[in-house]
């Protein structure tokens, strides 16, 4: 399939636990709506993948906030515990069911990653080299969690939908930063913003 000729054997099967744990439990919260769990290796395990190869080489602290039902930090989490096993993931997610179904997910690929169920504005500040984000909030709101959880030297992986641009100017009136747009291997009209330097105008 298109997205994974990368990922290694072990990798994949990781990802089918995930795949099939994920179809089990989303009748019951919810974890992608119920129109795209037909499309779930495209639209969102994929989707989440392409981040990985953005992602800059060495140790890394990568969080993901508002992971939900583990995009894309337990597609990375799954990923990087192959390819870059010295990695530390973070997924903070305020839903208690939905932190459950991530650490079950943990529990049954073998792979380590914290998972706090915490609001982000309440969770201990993460001094991460990587932050990510999907369909969390608008890129004001995101880059607020990033001053808050991103290192100064850092770079935020933001997945975003077809309004990008006026987020990007909106959230321009605000704060300063460099950032690059990635088209979206997976939707044309999305985008992957890559942004450093972030510091309030
Ligand atoms: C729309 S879902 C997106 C989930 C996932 N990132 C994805 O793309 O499928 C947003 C998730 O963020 C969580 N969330 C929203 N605001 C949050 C906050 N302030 N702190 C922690 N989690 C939050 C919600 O519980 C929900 O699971």
């Amino acid at each position: 399939m298109k997205g994974l000729e990368s990922v290694s054997r072990e990798t994949l099967a990781k990802l089918q636990v995930y795949a099939d744990t994920l179809i089990k439990w989303n009748p019951k919260i919810n974890l992608v709506a119920k129109s795209t769990i037909d499309d779930l290796w495209d639209r969102h395990i994929i989707d989440s993948l392409q981040i990985m190869r953005h992602i800059p080489e060495g140790p890394q602290h990568i969080v993901d906030i508002g992971s939900g039902g583990g995009f894309p930090g337990l597609v990375l989490a799954i990923a990087s515990s192959e390819a870059r096993p010295e990695a530390l993931i973070t997924m903070i997610e305020s839903d208690q069911r939905k932190s459950a179904f991530l650490r079950t997910v943990l529990r049954e690929t073998g792979v380590s990653a914290t998972v706090l169920t915490e609001r982000i504005e309440k969770a201990p500040a993460q001094s991460a080299d990587v932050l990510t984000a999907r369909a969390l909030a608008d890129l004001s709101l995101l880059l607020e969690f990033a001053e808050q959880h991103l290192k100064k030297e850092g770079t935020a992986f933001f997945l975003k939908g077809k309004n990008w641009r006026t987020e990007l100017q909106k959230a321009q009136e605000v704060w300063q930063f460099d950032y690059e747009e990635v088209t979206s291997e997976t939707n044309v009209e999305a985008v992957l913003l890559v942004i450093k330097g972030i510091e309030r105008v």
